[in-house]
């Protein structure tokens, strides 16, 4: 029996997932590694712990799975999106990754929007975002002009694991749509926008299809890893792509909720020319010629994290969480928005931050903490309600990441966005998408439709409770004018930051 492994690179950990051909996990393993914060705002990693992170990973499933090297066939991976992996000529990074999280690049933001103007929409069918990729190389040639001077070309994070696995430079086109720097439409990068900003061609790596073979496992490697040296090496996607493909989001119709460190609401698009005039992200999918329109909560997953380690650093989820359910909805009049980290839809804003409104005397932790997941399912909400008046129907979702491990957080799910909601037998996000990419560019199955009818496996869905819809229609009207309301507040706090 031959196997597959997914490398899922994410922001506080590097998961991989070790699946057989009817889908079935039979080892994971995981591997956290520190993010760098050194000023408010700033979000970075080392690429090395990266790199030493997955070689430890891939160690671990394999040992724990008792299985031999060379029955693993394939790997492939999925990425945190939009991170900047600087590389000089030798092809070794010249500084941090700056991540998808890190909001310093507001200035370079508007600087893209006035150099580019309607290129912008037209061609990266994008807005300029903090968290974006060329704002962060536009940061890196402002302010550190003699690093910028070392750096010949750029990855994003998984493309640098990959890289340091193979010995070989390339970017899939559904991480590459989360550049800037690329037209989505006709999947290349653009020489429009790289003239703009007087960047050379080759600063960008090869473009390649997520399934596409791109190299095999080299011999050093092999060792740090435990796989067999010649391991084939399948390209992989952008985490949301990957967690779309996992969740078998690969047709219209679907919609995806996925909260992780950050939280997402995505559907399927067809047609390239599907237009949301910015207010959503429209990237490529990892499924050959098709794509997604995604809203963005950036700190969903983080905020609930935020609030263990803050106020119960020695509890776990399950026991922090174990009282919200004997809370009703609306948390006793206590509402929290989740902008801890500033936020991307619907509000673009870098200098937004959270609030908790309505604390009672009577207010005990569990009323805080259903206030913190409310507040980022109404924020998630949002991006709902952006492709309810777009016209696109949003009836069933599939919930992913570690959010969809809470069965009241599900049922809050369904009764906030008024829809059906599914989670998946085994929950595990972006990884299966990443170990279906191997899978299909293995051979395995003719389709990556044909890999998600085997692979990917509903549980019972939560339907929405028309009492606590109720509840919640007219709690989302009063969540919505917080940020309005609070935007002035927040800037003038800013210089108290640090
Ligand atoms: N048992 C749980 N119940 C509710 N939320 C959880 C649970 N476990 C994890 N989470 C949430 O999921 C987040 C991590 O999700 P994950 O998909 O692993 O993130 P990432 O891929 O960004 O590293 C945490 O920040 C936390 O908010
Ligand atoms: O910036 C985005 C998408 O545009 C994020 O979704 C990142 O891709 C990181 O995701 P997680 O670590 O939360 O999975």
């Amino acid at each position: 029996m031959s196997y597959v492994i997914g490398i899922d690179l994410g922001t506080s950990a590097v998961k991989a997932l070790l699946i057989d051909r009817e889908g079935r996990v039979r080892g994971e393993a995981s591997q956290s590694y520190p993010l760098i914060h050194e000023h408010s705002g700033w979000s970075e990693q080392q690429p090395e712990d990266w790199v030493e992170s997955t070689a430890a990973a891939l160690q671990e499933v394999l040992r724990s799975s008792g299985l031999s090297r060379e029955q693993v066939e394939g790997i492939s991976f999925s990425g945190q999106m939009h991170g900047l992996v600087l590389l000089d000529a030798d092809k070794k990074p010249v500084r941090n990754a700056i991540l998808w999280n890190d909001t310093r690049t507001t200035a370079e933001c508007r600087e893209i929007e006035r150099e580019l103007g309607d290129t912008l929409l037209g061609v990266a069918r994008n807005p300029a975002l903090e968290g974006f990729t060329l704002p962060k190389i536009l940061w890196v040639r402002k302010h550190e002009p003699e690093v910028f001077g070392l750096s010949a070309s750029f990855l994003l994070p998984k493309d640098y694991v990959r890289f340091r696995l193979t010995g070989e430079l390339y970017m899939d086109y559904s991480d590459a749509a989360g550049t800037l720097l690329f037209d989505v439409a006709n999947r290349r990068w653009s020489e429009e926008i790289l003239r703009a900003f007087d960047l050379p061609a080759g600063f960008c790596p090869p473009l390649v299809e997520s399934h596409a073979l791109v190299g095999v496992l080299l011999p050093g490697m092999a060792e740090r890893t435990g796989l067999a040296a010649g391991t084939k090496v399948f390209a992989g996607g952008a985490d949301n792509a990957c967690g779309a493909i996992g969740a078998g989001i690969l047709s219209e119709g679907l919609t995806l909720c996925s909260i992780g460190t950050s939280g997402v609401i995505l559907t399927y698009e067809n047609d390239k020319e599907s237009d949301y005039a910015g207010k959503v992200h429209f990237f490529n999918h990892g499924q050959v010629d098709a794509y997604y329109a995604m809203g963005v909560t950036l700190a969903a997953g983080y905020s609930l994290s935020w609030f263990q380690n803050t106020f119960a650093p020695e509890e776990s989820f399950g026991e922090l969480l174990k009282g919200v359910g004997e809370v009703k909805p609306g948390a006793g009049g206590l509402l929290f928005t989740p902008y801890l980290v500033g936020e991307r839809t619907p509000h673009a804003d870098s200098q937004i931050r959270g609030s908790f409104i309505g604390v009672d005397g009577s207010h005990t932790r569990d009323h805080f903490a259903r206030a913190v997941m409310e507040g980022i399912t109404f924020s998630l909400a949002e991006s709902v309600a952006v492709f309810r008046s777009a016209g696109k129907k949003v009836d069933r979702v599939v919930s992913i990441g570690g959010g969809a491990q809470n069965p009241v957080w599900l049922q809050m799910q369904a009764d906030i966005f008024n829809a059906e909601v599914a989670a998946l037998e085994n929950e595990q996000g972006p990884g299966l998408g990443a170990a279906m990419l191997a899978a299909y560019g293995c051979g395995w199955f003719d389709s990556l439709a044909a890999c998600a009818d085997k692979f990917v496996k509903r549980a019972s869905a939560y339907q929405p409770q028309p009492e606590a819809v109720k509840a919640y229609e007219g709690l989302f009207d009063i969540y919505r004018q917080v940020y309005a309301q609070t935007r002035g507040m927040n800037e003038a706090l800013a210089a108290f930051r640090g």
